[in-house]
């Protein structure tokens, strides 16, 4: 059969195929541009440089989302972006053929990938060898594959004849119809109705809501997410989740139906909140894909509402069911993680994981990416490569002999030298990675925080049904108990205060709050660590004192009740002076100062009008800018810089002297 042939028939069956040419650089682009020459179609080429009319780079692909393409090539031979590849299959229609162009199998795997440089935290770019042999052992096993390596052989393989197909009309499709009949008698109640991508579980809510007799609210982590959703309901009443939060704190009148698209991705308590608020609810999210996976985060949240109905849609809406380029992409990320769905019960053991396992026992590896990855929204599999190569990674799991119930994923963090710990206290280097590790030196009183060892907890998730057994605080405990030549241990987590409590039951101390929410959780940042040495314990120490001097100035806490004792002295100590060094002659933030920076203004006359405006006066830079007549956030920032250096030498010239010359020369380490 020839290619074009086949092409015709994966249009009647309504299914796309990867087909991977793993040539030399000049072979395999050759090849791709003889297949764009014999085979019609639009053939969009993905990589970084091309002649191609239609092309753009990976990362840029999402600008695409919502177009649809016949053929496309993905350049991975420099480097290779997974998610790239899931997002680009998702424009294919059928009858298509996603190009794969890797290096020569057999020399792939010591190839630096490019890719790398955007997980491994290393300067160079890294080879890859445990995902291209993962890769590679996924392509020999999926016979509906074409592979074309450097000896490629046709004709074509035989490939088994699949029924015709048929696309969606716009009208409901059966599973959509049987799930909008249930809806239309549903008693007052919530509704979940989960599925991968693009089984038209957003359509399916539009649909719903332009049939509604009554009104309907609707929310979703982001406006542009609800373009189908507004697409089938006709016109949408849209309110952005904390906006809902807002009038229903203030007991404006809601309407009948809440619909909450892509709901796993709004924090758990807001999410709580909303869903509480309403008659009626309905709930969608997507359980696998490159973006994120919300299984174990649903199964959690709706054990809270005892009659919660939860409908699954499993036919794909664009192309058929069991399109081998989609089977094929499922299994090399492992997105699909029903793994979630079974109980496990019996005796634990706490094992390490070496990332050896990947090709030794790659399944227990992969069951621990899956529950890492359905308990944490955002784990993409960007992550998944990062755990397969990146260095300094550690893995610990909990297990039954035949299920996984905890995993731990721990990330080396510090062990900068001092100059360069020093500099990025001032803010004047702030090289890749060290998350923990360098906040504490950027943000935190201790210009040598950088140089200590730790281990970070990238990750740490326990299966649903045997949450709050112990198991979490089992395998922090056997971790930090089997670790050597580290002084903390170290987490950064969106601050609730469930969460807080189990890492204080763990022995964390909060060490850093962040000014900020996280997009991803919709919460406050906090850093805690766990000392295991004497200088693991003098930073703790040091960083808990400086948190409870401070915290009275942390706005965005006023709210929490946190475990620190207040200390709202307004004297200044050695450590302020440091610091507002560290602001008026370094390049320190204004939110790492604001603390010893308030002091300060209750010390001296002075105006120090755009400190004043800022900290006391809490009005917003544009506001403060315009008023001062500054041309933006950088002329004010040098401002702020000048006045602390004049209130500091009005109270002590000869020190300022000093610390000025100290601090300076932290930039030539
Ligand atoms: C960097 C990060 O990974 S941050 C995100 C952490 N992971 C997640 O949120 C994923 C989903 N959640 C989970 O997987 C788990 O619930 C974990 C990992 C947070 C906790 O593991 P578990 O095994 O459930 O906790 P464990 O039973 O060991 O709890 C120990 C103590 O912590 C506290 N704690 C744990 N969970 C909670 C909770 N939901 N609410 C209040 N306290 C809690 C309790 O004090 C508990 O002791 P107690 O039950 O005797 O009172
Ligand atoms: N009944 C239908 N007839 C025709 N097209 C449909 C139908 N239902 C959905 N679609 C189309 O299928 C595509 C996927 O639908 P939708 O976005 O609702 O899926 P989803 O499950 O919400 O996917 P995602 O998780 O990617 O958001 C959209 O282009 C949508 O317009």
């Amino acid at each position: 059969m020839s290619l074009a042939a086949l092409c015709a028939r994966m249009a009647d069956e309504g299914i796309r195929r990867l087909l991977v040419i793993a040539d030399d650089d000049e072979a395999s682009a050759r090849q791709a541009n003889d297949l764009r020459s014999s085979l019609p179609g639009d053939w969009l080429w993905v990589g970084e440089s091309t002649d191609w009319p239609l092309h753009c780079a990976p990362r840029a692909l999402t600008t695409l989302l919502g177009r649809e393409f016949t053929h496309a090539v993905l350049d991975a031979r420099y480097g290779f972006d997974v998610a790239a590849l899931a997002a680009l299959s998702g424009t294919l229609k059928p009858g298509s053929f996603l190009v794969l162009l890797t290096p020569p199998l057999t020399e792939w795997a010591q190839r630096p990938d490019k890719d790398s440089c955007r997980w491994s935290d290393t300067a160079e770019p890294i080879a890859t060898p445990r995902f291209v042999e993962h890769f590679c052992r996924a392509l020999r096993q999926d016979e509906n594959v074409i592979l074309w390596s450097r000896a490629y052989q046709f004709p074509l393989p035989a490939f088994t004849a699949r029924p015709a197909w048929h696309a969606a009309t716009g009208a409901p499709e059966r599973e959509q119809a049987e799930v909008l009949a249930e809806l239309a008698d549903m008693p007052p109640g919530v509704m979940v109705v989960t599925a991968p991508r693009g089984r038209g579980k957003s359509a399916l809510a539009g649909m719903h809501i332009a049939r509604l007799a009554t009104t309907a609210t609707v929310t979703a982590p982001g406006r542009a997410a609800t373009d189908v959703l507004a697409h089938y309901a006709g016109e949408i009443n849209f309110v952005a989740p904390d906006a809902l939060r807002v009038r229903v704190a203030q007991g404006e009148p809601l309407s009948d139906w809440l619909i909450v698209d892509e709901a796993a991705a709004i924090p758990g308590p807001l999410l709580a909140t909303l869903v509480s608020a309403f008659r009626y609810v309905l709930l969608t999210t997507t359980v696998q894909g490159y973006e994120g996976t919300g299984q174990g985060f649903l199964l959690k949240f709706c054990a809270g509402f005892p009659h919660l109905i939860h409908r699954q849609l499993h036919t794909p809406l664009r192309w058929a069911e069991g399109c081998p380029l989609e089977a094929f992409i499922s299994t090399v990320l492992l997105f699909d993680d029903a793994s979630a769905l079974v109980q496990p019960a019996g005796e634990a053991t706490i094992l390490p994981l070496q990332a050896s396992a990947w090709s030794t026992q790659p399944a227990l590896p992969a069951a621990l990416y899956r529950l890492l990855a359905s308990a944490h929204y955002r784990t993409s599999p960007l992550d998944l490569r990062r755990m397969m190569d990146a260095p300094g990674q550690y893995f610990w799991l909990t297990k039954t002999p035949d299920a996984l119930l905890a995993a731990l994923w721990l990330v080396e963090e510090g062990g900068l030298s001092a100059g360069l710990s020093q500099a990025v206290w001032a803010g004047f280097r702030r090289p890749r990675g060290n998350l923990v590790a360098q906040s504490l030196a950027a943000h935190g009183g201790s210009p040598l925080a950088a140089t200590l060892r730790a281990l970070r907890v990238s990750r740490i998730a326990v299966h649903p049904s045997r949450q709050r057994e112990g198991l979490g605080q089992a395998l922090i405990a056997h971790a930090r108990n089997n670790i050597a030549g580290c002084d903390y241990l170290s987490v950064s987590f969106g601050y609730t205060a469930d969460l807080w409590r189990f890492w204080q039951r763990c022995g964390f101390h909060l060490v850093r709050l962040g000014s900020h929410r996280e997009a991803s959780s919709g919460c406050y940042t906090a850093m805690a660590i766990l000392p295991l040495t004497a200088a693991g314990q003098a930073l703790a120490d040091n960083e808990q004192r400086r948190l409870a001097r401070d915290l009275p100035w942390l706005d965005a806490w006023r709210e929490e009740t946190l475990p620190l004792t207040l200390n709202p002295e307004t004297t200044l100590n050695d450590d302020d002076w440091q610091e507002l060094a560290g602001f008026a002659f370094a390049h320190r933030p204004l939110s790492s100062a604001a603390g010893a920076l308030q002091r300060l203004l209750m010390q001296v006359d002075l105006p120090l009008s755009a400190l004043r405006m800022q900290l006391t006066g809490k009005r917003s830079e544009a506001d403060i800018c315009s008023a001062l007549a500054l041309s933006g956030r950088k002329a004010l920032l040098a401002t702020q810089r000048q006045e602390a250096a004049l209130a500091f030498s009005s109270l002590d010239p000869e020190r300022i002297v000093l610390l000025k010359e100290q601090v300076r020369q932290l930039q030539f380490f």
